[in-house]
């Protein structure tokens, strides 16, 4: 039996994130500039690399996989590495294999992700309204991404809304998302605007929307309680009594999901990143590829890099907007 990753604060790592491509068919304005660079193929991990590095920290005693980007979805091949991940699920060493997407191409692969074991989704979405999703998205397309919402849905899919906080900009459609994931029976998380990469002239202090006052928004419009269900994530939640729905505040800026963080991430070149917030990472690339034959230097690689798992992140919006935020961008580590 394998001991399990346990990091110098006593929390035991049974979460990998792991990033497949950086990049993607939208250009949200709070991840990446129009003008985007993006890495140069040859740079990112294999698909057998993936499957190999993956299947390590399951054996270390990962039991969920995330799958995120970037755009998960636009990697050429990826539904071979879903199906590759399907064994793991099969002989119960993985517990959840899910991902976060924009939603743009879930009309061609839900029903494939659905047959390799994927029972949940994140999907991205700010606006209903077209013309502000083409703004926020720059090349994204609504309906397209609604008809991916609904054939997650119709292949059996459970949903999960990500929406961004935006000030001046999504404010007053709270209670028009709300009401239309009720209906649909989809959970909705509101997530703060976080300082990660350069996004050309935006303004992301312009765009925070504080958690709080979307609560605030909440709680004059319906009957708020408090869940104390914590999901070992980042949310926190709330019912609603009018719709019974289930709301989740994500606030990374804070850090009261820290002491019980359970995750790390793994970028599409193999850097290991212990804290979504800092920029300590480890190369994993190297000890899996000059050892084809061997996942003996990759566990001592990973083992020596949970052992310096930070506490918490290093965020921070009181210093100026570029010495703040962190130079990687969300689609280089994966959300
Ligand atoms: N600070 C911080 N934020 C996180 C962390 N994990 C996720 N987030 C935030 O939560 C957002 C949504 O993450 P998702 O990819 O939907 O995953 P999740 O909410 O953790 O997923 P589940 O709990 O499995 O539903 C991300 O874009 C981040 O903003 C984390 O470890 N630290
Ligand atoms: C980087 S995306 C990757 C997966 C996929 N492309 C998507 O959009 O769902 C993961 C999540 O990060 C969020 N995100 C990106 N940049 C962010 C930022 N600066 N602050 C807060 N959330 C951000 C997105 O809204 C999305 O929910
Ligand atoms: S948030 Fe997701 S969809 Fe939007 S640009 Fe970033 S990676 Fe692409
Ligand atoms: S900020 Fe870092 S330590 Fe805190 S929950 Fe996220 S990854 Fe874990």
């Amino acid at each position: 039996m394998t001991a399990p990753l346990i990091d110098p604060f006593a929390r035991a790592i049974t979460y990998l994130r792991v990033s497949v491509t950086d990049r993607c068919d939208f250009r949200c304005v709070y991840c990446m500039s129009e003008n985007m660079t993006f890495l140069p193929k040859k740079e990112l991990l294999t698909l057998e690399e993936l499957d190999r590095m993956c299947s390590t920290f399951i054996d270390l005693g990962v039991e969920k996989l995330r799958i995120t980007g970037g755009e998960p979805l636009v990697r050429k091949g990826i539904m071979t590495f879903f199906q590759a991940m399907s064994r793991h699920l099969e002989r119960g060493a993985l517990k959840e294999l899910t991902l976060t997407t924009n939603g743009s191409q879930l009309e061609r692969f839900a029903a494939d992700l659905h047959a390799a074991g994927v029972r949940r989704v994140n999907i991205s979405l700010d606006t209903l309204d077209e013309a502000k999703f083409a703004e926020i998205t720059r090349w994204g397309r609504l309906p397209q991404v609604l008809r991916g919402i609904d054939a997650a849905q119709k292949a059996g899919l459970r949903v999960k809304i990500n929406a961004v906080a935006l000030k001046g900009f999504n404010e007053e459609e709270l209670p028009a998302i709300t009401e239309w994931c009720a209906a649909r029976d989809m959970d909705l998380t509101w997530i703060e605007v976080m300082p990660m990469g350069d996004i050309g002239n935006e303004d992301r202090l312009g765009q925070y929307w504080s958690l709080k006052d979307v609560r605030a928004e909440y709680e004059r419009a319906y009957t708020v309680t408090d869940l104390a269900e914590r999901s070992g994530g980042p949310a926190r939640y709330v019912q609603l009594q009018e719709t019974g729905q289930k709301i989740g505040f994500i606030t990374p800026l804070t850090h009261n999901f820290c002491e019980s963080c359970n995750r790390v991430r793994l970028t599409c070149t193999g850097e290991l990143f212990m804290c979504l917030g800092q920029e300590d990472n480890a190369d994993l690339r190297a000890p899996l590829r000059d050892h084809p034959d061997s996942e003996e230097p990759l566990r001592d690689a990973i083992r020596n890099a949970i052992a310096h798992k930070p506490k918490g992140h290093d965020f921070d919006y009181s210093r100026q907007r570029t010495d703040g935020q962190m130079s990687r961008h969300m689609s280089h580590t994966g959300g």
